[in-house]
């Protein structure tokens, strides 16, 4: 089975393909800068994915990422990215000084189309976990400065498959691979 993910997110990219990769579907690519609304990561995710398969002209699959401050009641959420960009992992760190938890939380939100006029569906996955002073190997986002619960380590100092086991993208995955597999038809 092929499918083809529309994102700008050589990560993402990565980490999608190890673990689709795994059951066997095949992820094409394409690079598609497409402007994100404002909202609930849910319907970022959705306009997302609604766009991407109009501009495809076919099928695809869209992501979008959140990572949730419980002091600041779930910001940034979908505006990580930007907050990321401006303030770098000590920064983000800072927003938390003050405040009585650094605890947090990653969403992943996974979106299928089945062409341009079907509407998204939607697949989620969240790790909780707190924010802490960067450790790690730090290539991707902000993997350095989020400690997964339970793991004592960040997302940056884990193995690829260690990571992926448990995080907020490996468990969105489960189900839209899921989802995937019972299509009627595949190609
Ligand atoms: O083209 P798209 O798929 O939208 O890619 P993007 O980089 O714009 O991604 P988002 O809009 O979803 O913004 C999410 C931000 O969080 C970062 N990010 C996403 N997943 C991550 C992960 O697993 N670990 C660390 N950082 C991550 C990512 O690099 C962005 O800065
Ligand atoms: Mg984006």
């Amino acid at each position: 089975m092929r499918i083809t993910f529309v994102t700008g997110n050589a990560g993402k990219l990565r980490e999608v393909r190890q673990i689709l990769g795994a059951s066997n579907i095949e992820v094409d690519s394409q690079e598609l800068d497409i402007p994100e609304v404002q909202g609930s990561t849910r319907e970022v995710a959705t306009a997302k994915c609604r766009r991407a398969a109009e501009l495809l002209g076919g099928p695809c699959i869209t992501e979008d990422t959140a990572l949730c401050f419980e002091a600041l009641h779930g910001l940034p959420g979908p505006y990580i990215k930007y907050f990321l960009k401006e303030l770098g992992h000590d920064g983000l760190n800072k927003l938390l000084v003050g405040f009585d938890t650094n605890a947090a939380w990653a969403l992943c939100t996974f979106a299928y189309s089945a062409g341009p006029g079907h509407e998204p569906i939607l697949f989620e996955g969240r790790t909780d976990g707190r924010i802490v002073p960067a450790r790690g190997d730090g290539r991707f986002g902000w993997d350095p400065c989020f400690e997964a619960e339970n793991t004592g380590k960040t997302y940056a100092e884990m193995q690829p498959e260690e990571k992926n086991k448990i995080s907020h993208r490996g468990r969105a995955l489960e189900k839209l691979e899921q989802y995937l597999r019972n299509l009627p038809t595949s190609s």
